[in-house]
């Protein structure tokens, strides 16, 4: 492996998990075994937790961070280790290690581009060769979000959101603000006031910028007063949504400068964050570059 994806410390290489915005969200259904079917578009941002990664001989995989909060049992990371080494059959284990950036159960999707990193990074690491599509259905089994991230590219979804289609838009920027509240997305799901047959939009649609309702947004709303708040307060600077099932909500705005002025007059109350969109993951560049390097 390259010397130059290797990050410093022996044996160690880092690998990017980016998070990304629901620009909507449509509920459109629901399935018999009670999955929601939906349809979104998945915006990828330049902006992200890392991981990194160390290989064991020994089999063992553990968490060189700790994440509060969360339990070993259900730390994403290690459940997507844990899947890819019983599913390739690989008598190697692996130390892994986040640097979170991401706020958690925040609608940015954290958790999961987080296993979808570990699954890319160790399928390359480990030289398991398991292709895209094996690591996307691998990755469903950890959560309906962590498809898009394996495949790396932003897209409209639709099924339980890993009926993916690439698309490409406009590299907009985003002011994305966190009231600070964990919305439980299982309970949102749950919400007997949520609407379940809002009708279907159409790719054209998102790109004419009609799409932008989140079908959660309501209840969330009436459910948490800080994002109400901040949907009211990014309101002042345009037109304010609401990314996965909450607690995030952002904005579009014209360019960088716009969106530090925004940023900076963010009541405390907030966390502000400013990212660029992007069409395609930093996480796919990585693994080319790591596959390119041998
Ligand atoms: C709201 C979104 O973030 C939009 O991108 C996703 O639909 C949620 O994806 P996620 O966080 O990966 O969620 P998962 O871990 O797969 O599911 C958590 C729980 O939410 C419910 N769930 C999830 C996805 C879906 N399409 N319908 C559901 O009803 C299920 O009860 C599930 O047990
Ligand atoms: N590596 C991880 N990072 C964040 N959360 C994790 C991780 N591993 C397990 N979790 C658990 O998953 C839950 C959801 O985390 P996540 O940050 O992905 O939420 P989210 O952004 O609302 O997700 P989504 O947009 O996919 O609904 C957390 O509350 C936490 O308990």
């Amino acid at each position: 492996m390259s010397s130059a994806l290797m990050n410093g410390q022996a044996g160690w290489s880092s690998w990017p998990a980016p998070a990304k915005l629901n620009l909507f969200l449509h509920i459109v259904g629901q399935r018999a075994d009670g999955y929601h079917l939906l349809q979104t578009a998945f915006q990828l941002l330049d902006w992200g937790d890392s991981i990194r990664l160390r290989v064991r001989a020994d089999g063992e995989i553990s968490r060189a961070t700790e994440l509060p909060g969360v339990s070993l049992q259900s730390d994403l990371c290690l459940r997507a280790a844990k899947l890819l080494q019983e599913h390739a059959a690989t008598p190697l284990g692996a130390d892994i290690a986040v640097e979170k950036r991401i706020p958690m159960g925040g609608g940015l999707g954290g958790g999961s581009s987080d296993a979808a990193s570990v699954l890319v990074g160790l399928n390359l690491l480990w030289q398991t060769g398991l292709d895209i599509d094996t690591l996307a259905a691998l990755g469903l089994r950890l959560g309906a979000d962590v498809p898009v991230f394996v495949r790396g590219h932003s897209a409209w979804a639709e099924g339980i959101g890993e009926e993916l289609t690439a698309i490409t838009l406009p590299e907009q920027v985003y002011v994305i603000l966190d009231p600070q509240v964990c919305v439980p997305t299982a309970e949102l799901f749950r919400a007997p006031e949520l609407t379940r047959n809002t009708p279907r939009g159409t790719i054209r649609g998102l790109v004419s910028g009609e799409l932008v309702a989140n079908s959660f947004a309501p209840v969330v709303r009436a459910r948490f007063a800080a994002v109400d708040a901040a949907m009211h307060w990014l309101d002042r600077f345009g037109e304010s949504r609401l990314s996965g099932s909450g607690g995030c909500v952002f904005a579009a705005v014209s360019n960088i400068e716009a969106a530090n002025a925004i940023a900076q007059q963010c009541p405390p109350e907030f966390v502000v964050h400013v990212a660029r969109g992007i069409n395609v993951s930093p996480l796919l560049k990585m693994a080319h570059e790591f596959s390119v390097a041998g």
